[in-house]
Protein backbone atom coordinates (compact mmCIF):
# COMPACT_ATOMS: atom_id res chain seq x y z
CA UNK A 1 0.00 0.00 0.00
CA UNK A 2 1.45 3.43 -1.25
CA UNK A 3 0.78 5.99 1.53
CA UNK A 4 1.11 10.50 1.30
CA UNK A 5 0.67 11.86 4.90
CA UNK A 6 0.15 15.63 4.22
CA UNK A 7 0.94 17.90 7.41
CA UNK A 8 1.02 20.95 8.60
CA UNK A 9 2.35 21.58 11.99
CA UNK A 10 3.21 25.01 14.31
CA UNK A 11 4.82 23.70 17.50
CA UNK A 12 5.16 20.25 16.30
CA UNK A 13 2.93 18.22 18.30
CA UNK A 14 0.45 17.06 14.96
CA UNK A 15 4.21 16.20 12.97
CA UNK A 16 5.04 13.68 16.20
CA UNK A 17 1.06 12.57 15.70
CA UNK A 18 1.97 11.88 11.82
CA UNK A 19 5.28 10.55 12.51
CA UNK A 20 3.85 8.30 14.99
CA UNK A 21 1.22 7.08 12.11
CA UNK A 22 4.02 6.63 9.70
CA UNK A 23 5.44 3.68 12.12
CA UNK A 24 2.72 2.02 12.66
CA UNK A 25 1.79 2.16 8.73
CA UNK A 26 5.31 0.87 7.70
CA UNK A 27 5.11 -1.83 10.85
CA UNK A 28 2.37 -3.53 8.32
CA UNK A 29 4.05 -2.74 5.46
CA UNK A 30 3.50 0.49 3.66
CA UNK A 31 5.52 2.66 1.48
CA UNK A 32 4.94 5.46 3.17
CA UNK A 33 6.24 9.62 2.05
CA UNK A 34 5.43 12.73 4.16
CA UNK A 35 5.12 15.98 2.76
CA UNK A 36 4.98 19.96 4.13
CA UNK A 37 1.62 21.32 3.54
CA UNK A 38 3.31 24.04 2.00
CA UNK A 39 5.33 22.67 -0.35
CA UNK A 40 2.62 19.59 -1.22
CA UNK A 41 1.83 19.30 -4.80
CA UNK A 42 -1.97 20.58 -6.62
CA UNK A 43 -2.38 16.68 -7.85
CA UNK A 44 -2.07 13.60 -5.53
CA UNK A 45 -2.34 9.72 -6.31
CA UNK A 46 -1.76 6.84 -3.81
CA UNK A 47 -4.06 4.39 -2.18
CA UNK A 48 -4.22 6.28 1.08
CA UNK A 49 -4.04 10.30 1.43
CA UNK A 50 -3.63 11.57 5.20
CA UNK A 51 -4.17 15.43 5.87
CA UNK A 52 -3.25 16.22 9.48
CA UNK A 53 -3.16 19.80 10.70
CA UNK A 54 -3.33 21.70 14.47
CA UNK A 55 -6.75 23.18 15.18
CA UNK A 56 -6.93 26.83 15.32
CA UNK A 57 -9.61 29.05 16.17
CA UNK A 58 -12.05 25.93 15.67
CA UNK A 59 -11.00 25.07 12.04
CA UNK A 60 -7.76 25.13 9.79
CA UNK A 61 -4.66 27.55 10.42
CA UNK A 62 -4.99 30.50 8.56
CA UNK A 63 -2.40 33.03 7.98
CA UNK A 64 -3.32 34.88 10.96
CA UNK A 65 -3.82 32.35 13.31
CA UNK A 66 -0.29 31.35 12.27
CA UNK A 67 1.10 34.87 12.91
CA UNK A 68 0.06 34.24 16.74
CA UNK A 69 1.51 30.98 16.89
CA UNK A 70 4.28 32.60 16.05
CA UNK A 71 4.06 34.95 18.43
CA UNK A 72 3.87 32.63 21.37
CA UNK A 73 6.96 30.48 20.11
CA UNK A 74 5.67 28.17 17.49
CA UNK A 75 6.86 28.38 13.80
CA UNK A 76 4.53 30.00 11.16
CA UNK A 77 4.96 27.85 7.53
CA UNK A 78 3.73 30.64 4.61
CA UNK A 79 1.19 28.20 3.97
CA UNK A 80 -0.68 24.91 4.96
CA UNK A 81 -3.33 22.55 4.98
CA UNK A 82 -5.92 25.14 4.10
CA UNK A 83 -4.13 27.06 1.02
CA UNK A 84 -2.68 23.38 0.06
CA UNK A 85 -6.96 22.19 -0.20
CA UNK A 86 -7.40 25.38 -2.31
CA UNK A 87 -5.09 24.84 -5.10
CA UNK A 88 -5.49 21.19 -5.16
CA UNK A 89 -6.31 19.81 -8.73
CA UNK A 90 -6.95 16.00 -8.31
CA UNK A 91 -6.42 13.76 -5.10
CA UNK A 92 -6.84 10.21 -6.25
CA UNK A 93 -6.79 7.09 -3.31
CA UNK A 94 -8.68 7.34 -0.06
CA UNK A 95 -8.50 10.46 2.01
CA UNK A 96 -8.93 10.63 5.74
CA UNK A 97 -8.29 14.04 8.02
CA UNK A 98 -6.92 13.72 11.29
CA UNK A 99 -5.80 17.11 13.45
CA UNK A 100 -4.28 18.11 17.02
CA UNK A 101 -7.00 19.75 19.45
CA UNK A 102 -6.70 20.93 23.06
CA UNK A 103 -10.49 18.91 23.48
CA UNK A 104 -12.98 20.02 25.41
CA UNK A 105 -17.07 20.73 24.57
CA UNK A 106 -15.79 24.25 22.26
CA UNK A 107 -12.07 22.91 20.80
CA UNK A 108 -13.69 22.27 17.43
CA UNK A 109 -11.54 20.34 14.96
CA UNK A 110 -9.26 20.73 11.92
CA UNK A 111 -10.19 17.56 10.85
CA UNK A 112 -13.71 18.26 10.25
CA UNK A 113 -12.34 21.67 8.67
CA UNK A 114 -10.75 19.53 5.99
CA UNK A 115 -13.39 17.68 5.06
CA UNK A 116 -15.52 20.23 4.56
CA UNK A 117 -12.98 22.18 2.57
CA UNK A 118 -12.59 19.19 0.50
CA UNK A 119 -16.28 18.85 -0.17
CA UNK A 120 -16.21 22.27 -1.36
CA UNK A 121 -13.79 20.56 -3.84
CA UNK A 122 -15.94 17.87 -4.46
CA UNK A 123 -13.43 15.56 -3.24
CA UNK A 124 -14.45 12.83 -0.76
CA UNK A 125 -12.52 12.84 2.33
CA UNK A 126 -13.34 11.13 5.72
CA UNK A 127 -12.87 12.40 9.05
CA UNK A 128 -10.31 9.99 11.04
CA UNK A 129 -9.04 10.84 14.48
CA UNK A 130 -8.42 13.81 16.63
CA UNK A 131 -5.37 14.03 18.95
CA UNK A 132 -5.49 16.06 22.09
CA UNK A 133 -2.58 18.55 23.40
CA UNK A 134 -2.37 19.74 27.08
CA UNK A 135 -1.90 23.16 25.82
CA UNK A 136 -1.29 25.43 22.56
CA UNK A 137 2.15 24.49 22.64
CA UNK A 138 1.81 21.08 23.78
CA UNK A 139 2.71 18.59 24.84
CA UNK A 140 0.90 15.64 23.99
CA UNK A 141 -1.51 13.95 26.29
CA UNK A 142 -0.24 10.53 27.71
CA UNK A 143 -0.48 7.95 25.28
CA UNK A 144 -1.29 9.91 22.30
CA UNK A 145 1.24 9.00 20.56
CA UNK A 146 1.10 5.06 21.11
CA UNK A 147 -2.92 5.87 20.22
CA UNK A 148 -1.71 7.41 16.91
CA UNK A 149 0.97 4.49 16.27
CA UNK A 150 -2.03 1.83 16.69
CA UNK A 151 -4.54 3.97 14.42
CA UNK A 152 -1.65 3.71 11.56
CA UNK A 153 -1.16 0.62 12.06
CA UNK A 154 -5.51 -0.13 11.24
CA UNK A 155 -5.23 1.74 8.63
CA UNK A 156 -3.07 -0.63 6.61
CA UNK A 157 -6.41 -2.74 6.73
C1 LIG B 1 -4.04 30.92 17.18
C2 LIG B 1 -4.39 29.61 17.80
C3 LIG B 1 -5.72 29.23 17.93
C4 LIG B 1 -6.04 28.01 18.52
N1 LIG B 1 -7.35 27.65 18.60
C5 LIG B 1 -7.67 26.40 19.06
C6 LIG B 1 -9.02 25.96 19.05
O1 LIG B 1 -9.95 26.65 18.64
N2 LIG B 1 -9.26 24.69 19.50
C7 LIG B 1 -8.27 23.87 19.97
O2 LIG B 1 -8.56 22.74 20.34
N3 LIG B 1 -6.98 24.27 20.00
C8 LIG B 1 -6.66 25.52 19.56
N4 LIG B 1 -5.36 25.92 19.55
C9 LIG B 1 -4.34 25.02 20.10
C10 LIG B 1 -3.81 24.13 18.98
O3 LIG B 1 -4.73 23.11 18.73
C11 LIG B 1 -2.44 23.56 19.34
O4 LIG B 1 -1.53 24.64 19.38
C12 LIG B 1 -2.02 22.55 18.28
O5 LIG B 1 -2.82 21.41 18.32
C13 LIG B 1 -0.59 22.14 18.46
O6 LIG B 1 -0.23 21.47 17.28
P1 LIG B 1 1.11 21.82 16.51
O7 LIG B 1 2.21 21.62 17.51
O8 LIG B 1 1.18 20.83 15.41
O9 LIG B 1 1.04 23.22 16.04
C14 LIG B 1 -5.01 27.14 18.99
C15 LIG B 1 -3.68 27.52 18.84
C16 LIG B 1 -3.34 28.73 18.25
C17 LIG B 1 -1.90 29.11 18.09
Amino acid sequence: MRVVVVVESCFGNTSQVAEAIIEGLRAGGAAVEVVSADSAPPSLAADLVLVGAPTHNMGLPSSASRSQAAQKGGSAPSSGVREWIDRVDSVDGRVIAFSTTTGGLFAGSASKAIVKAFKRHEIRAERGTDFTVMGTPGPLGSGELARAREWGRTLQA
